[in-house]
């Protein structure tokens, strides 16, 4: 099952598992690469801001060279920072810089907002008291106008959003001549954004599922359900959280640093359809006591539309 793809509306196949590489450290996340892609895993999920994309870059180059897998083989993703959305295309070229590639699979908005590009850091400007330098007159759909005429470029073969809301996504498409090829969003049993899946599939938008374990630690391993069915099919609570994803249609980015651990999230299980009400009932029970937990906001200060935070 890890092994299967989901069609893209722009006809490209794309894994249903990657590799993440978020937070992934450096002197490890080389070796990390090259070991997924012997393990069979055939897309990696980097971003600019993960400060890692050369090392990343090393580990991709290193598979080519050994003959692991071929550039074509490989669906990589990257994302264009929040002070590179008033310069994309800069955004795309370092990143495809730092990786020592010509092209990526699929370039994505990694959050819908402009930091000050001329602010006092390169990927975190802050203000004199601490909060984050944002420019809020922007509009991200000027970003949007601004991918799309990356991909006549060749740099990149699609275009995305990440952590893009119903209300941000309604704002977006009627403006979009190129409807994003995905939505890469925090997604498990305790934050299934339903109503972003839904909008997303009326639309043909794929889905990338990040933090699937809770991020880091993997604090959904505990959850009763997830245990309850990890212990039904002889599995781990990681195998239960990964695989959740495939009967939703979903891609799902699985980052680990640790190699048994990357050949481990490799096996995906066929969860049957007790299993999967078993785990939509523990996230609508969260969802009406209001305990739904997002593991991941950052602290930009902007109501991104999500209905758990706004
Ligand atoms: N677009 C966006 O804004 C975001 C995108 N992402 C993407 O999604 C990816 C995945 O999400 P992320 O937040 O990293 O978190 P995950 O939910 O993938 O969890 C990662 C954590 O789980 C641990 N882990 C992984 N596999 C196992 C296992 N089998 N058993 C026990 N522990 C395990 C890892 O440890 P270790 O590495 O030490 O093995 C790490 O601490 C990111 O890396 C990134 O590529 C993530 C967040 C936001
Ligand atoms: O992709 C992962 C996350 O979105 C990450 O890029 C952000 O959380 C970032 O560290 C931030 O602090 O804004």
């Amino acid at each position: 099952m890890a092994n299967k793809t989901f069609k893209l509306n722009t006809g490209q196949d794309i894994p249903a598992l990657g590799l993440g590489t978020w937070q992934s450290e450096p002197g490890k996340v080389r070796e990390a690469v090259v070991h997924a892609l012997k393990a069979g895993y055939r897309l990696i999920d980097c971003a600019y801001c993960y400060g890692n994309e050369a090392e990343v870059g090393e580990g991709l180059r290193e598979a080519f060279e050994q003959g692991i897998v071929k550039r074509e083989d490989v669906f990589v993703v990257t994302k264009v920072w929040a002070t590179y959305t008033s310069r994309c295309a800069l955004g795309l070229q370092k990143s495809l810089d730092a990786l020592g590639l010509d092209y990526v699979d699929l370039f994505l908005v990694h959050w819908p907002l402009l930091m000050n590009p001329e602010g006092n850091d390169d990927r975190f400007p802050k203000l004199p008291n601490g909060e984050r330098d944002i420019i809020r007159s922007h509009n991200h759909v000027d970003t949007w106008k601004q991918m799309e005429a990356l991909v006549a470029t060749g740099k990149t073969k699609a275009i995305g959003v990440s952590n893009y809301s119903k209300r941000y996504l309604e704002q977006l498409l009627p403006h979009a001549t190129i409807v994003p090829a995905v939505n890469q969003i925090e997604n498990h049993p305790a934050l299934p954004q339903q109503e972003i899946v839904d909008l997303c599939k009326e639309n043909k938008i794929h889905i990338m599922a990040y933090s699937p374990l809770g991020s880091t630690g993997g604090p959904l391993f505990t959850a009763e359900p997830v245990v309850k069915i990890a212990e039904k099919h002889g599995v781990k609570p990681s195998a239960v959280l990964l695989s959740y994803h495939i009967p939703r249609g979903s891609t799902v980015l699985a980052k680990s640093v640790t190699p048994e651990r990357i050949v481990e999230n490799r096996n995906l299980v066929d969860l049957d359809a007790d299993d999967v009400k078993l785990l939509n009932d523990w996230s609508d029970q969260l969802t009406k006591e209001g305990k739904l937990t997002r593991f991941v906001y950052p602290p930009f200060g902007v109501d991104f539309g999500f209905p758990d935070k706004s």
